[in-house]
């Protein structure tokens, strides 16, 4: 193996610190989507007990045009796994 000139490795740290950063972001991301589960489990569980549904579409609508709203399609997609994580597969 060749040594790395002082570039490659300059661009190697920054690269492996950016990945730190990202993983980080990527545990408390997690950590918000578990937070999610949780309090959206409390609604439907309040809901059922009620003699409600577990699923409200109106508000998963308002849901889905929130998350498309600031980040496009990939939103769309993004909110509906989050739908899916929180209350299950309709
Ligand atoms: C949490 C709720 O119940 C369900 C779960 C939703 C969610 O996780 O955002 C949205 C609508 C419902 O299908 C709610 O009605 O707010």
């Amino acid at each position: 193996m060749t040594t790395p000139t002082p570039e490659a490795a300059g661009t190697e740290t920054v690269i492996a610190e950016k990945r730190r950063r990202i993983d980080d972001l990527d545990t408390r991301i997690i950590d918000l989507v578990r937070e999610r589960m949780t309090v959206s489990g409390q609604i439907q569980h309040e809901r059922i007990g009620a003699g409600g549904r577990r699923v409200s579409l109106n508000r998963e609508m308002e849901v889905l045009t929130h998350y498309s709203a600031e980040l496009g399609r990939p939103g769309t997609t993004l909110a509906m796994t989050l739908l899916e994580l929180c209350r299950g597969k309709v």
